[in-house]
């Protein structure tokens, strides 16, 4: 298994490109399934995510073809499977999110239950909930959700709690039902506010796109459409902690700063200074000590829990104690002990995490676990004194496009090792 080995202690200094978010090209991806024409998609980042749901969409008998500047074209048209199965669900949970289109779009849909992940249980009884009110009958065996409809009719749905793959699915599938479909409580993260965009080039009428009620007419058909995923907010947020901890200075190009809001307010607490412009954002630490900060992780637009980590890494080096509480996942605090491993002083309670910061920790060899936590590993690995090896890093190449380029460019000591 390939590992990361990174020699602590250099700032990081510059400027690094943000790829496109994760978290919107592959629901993205997912709505093309709506379309009856082509759909040309660009930014889209070099993940492992991102070639899975290629290789998903692939066997269900979509036409992919990648162009060189990581654009993709996606021909629906060919489809002939509307099977999701568990070997590429449970690699990726985001698979969910061919449900909602594939229900919608041709009546019929058989995806793998995504199980739960290192981070917790993860259910998706709200996506199937929401498929349900829209008229499909939805039946769950053998580790498979299949659902049935002639063709899905608009309706009220409120959610239980605030889902962002939940909200993608059931607008996805509502942009193809008869009538209008009121979504409340819906998410409002930026990523499902570029998914709505999207849906809107390809002829979706939304209202309410951005808030927590989200209106959808249906229409008879979307067509084809040209569409730019919008930057990455977490992996930006990764490159400005890793500014932030090493008393470094950092531009990270283009970036949105006006979907960061949270995480740059937290980055100005421990004491970082913060400029940014339409498509960029650049921190400056002037070689001090980073203050500890206190966070809450919730919905957009509050602090969003997937750079939850990166902060929990943060605060191991700061001047204080910082408290972290978790709100969002009942279990995403695997890379404490790993922290611990580096000399990093973490206790935690229940959801919460008290870290006092040390002056310094040393390098060892740590294990990632998910993804956020294997990039709070290589954050911490970059002020540890001395060699740290990451291992198990697949989980970072599922939401990092070369991470250790990117670092390496920035002044970080870091190599990947083969395994
Ligand atoms: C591909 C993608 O976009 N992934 C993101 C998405 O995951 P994902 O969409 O899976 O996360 P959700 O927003 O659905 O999860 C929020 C909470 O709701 C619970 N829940 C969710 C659905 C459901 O049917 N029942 C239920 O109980 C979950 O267990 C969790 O405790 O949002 C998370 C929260 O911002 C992020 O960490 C993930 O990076
Ligand atoms: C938890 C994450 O992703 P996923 O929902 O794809 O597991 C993440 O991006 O941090």
């Amino acid at each position: 298994m390939a590992k990361i080995l990174i020699s602590g202690g250099e700032p990081l200094h510059g400027e690094v490109a943000i790829s496109g978010a994760k978290n919107a090209v592959l629901p993205i991806l997912a709505a093309c399934l709506l379309a009856d024409e082509p759909v040309t998609i660009s930014n889209v980042p070099h993940l492992h995510d991102v070639t899975t749901f290629i290789e998903l969409l692939g066997r269900m008998g979509v036409q992919l073809v990648l162009d060189d500047r990581m654009k993709i074209h996606v021909d629906p048209r060919p489809i002939s499977s509307y099977v999701a199965p568990y070997d590429l669900v449970r690699t990726m949970r985001a698979s969910i999110l061919v449900l909602g289109p594939l229900v919608a779009r041709f009546g019929e849909a058989e995806v793998s239950l995504p199980g739960g992940c290192a981070i917790g249980s993860r259910p998706v009884d709200q996506h199937i909930r929401g498929l349900q009110a829209l008229g499909a009958e939805v039946t769950v065996t053998n580790g498979y959700i299949r659902a049935r409809a002639r063709r899905l009719k608009g309706t009220r749905i409120a959610m239980d709690m605030v889902t962002v793959t939940g909200t993608e699915n059931i607008m996805m599938a509502a942009a193809l039902a008869e009538g209008t479909t009121v979504i409340e409580n819906a998410a409002q993260e930026p990523e499902v506010v570029d998914l709505a965009h999207c849906l809107a080039a390809m002829g979706a009428r939304i209202e309410g796109v951005g808030t927590a009620t989200l209106t959808i007419h249906g229409a008879e058909r979307l067509h084809g459409a040209e569409y730019e995923v919008l930057p990455d907010r977490i992996e930006t947020g990764t490159f400005l902690v890793g500014a932030a901890m090493t008393g470094g200075k950092v531009r990270a190009r283009g970036a949105r700063a006006n979907t960061m809001d949270a995480v740059l307010a937290k980055l100005e607490e421990s004491g970082a200074h913060i400029s940014t412009g339409p498509d960029w954002i650049e921190l400056d630490m002037g070689g001090r000590r980073p203050k500890a900060v206190n966070i809450i992780t919730a919905p957009y637009p509050a602090f969003p829990t997937d750079m939850q980590a990166q902060f929990t890494a943060l605060n191991c080096i700061a001047e204080g104690v910082g408290i972290i509480t978790e709100t969002v996942f009942e279990n995403r605090f695997m890379h404490a002990h790993e922290l611990q491993r580096l000399g990093a002083d973490i206790r935690l309670e229940g959801n919460t995490a008290i870290i006092q910061g040390v002056p310094k920790m040393s390098g060892a060899p740590i294990m990632a676990t998910d993804l956020r936590a294997s990039a709070c590993l290589v954050l911490a690995g970059l002020v540890a004194e001395g060699d740290t090896t990451v291992d198990r890093v697949y989980h970072i190449d599922r939401g990092y496009e070369n991470i250790e380029e990117k670092l390496g460019v920035l002044g970080a000591r870091i190599r990947r090792l083969p395994s």
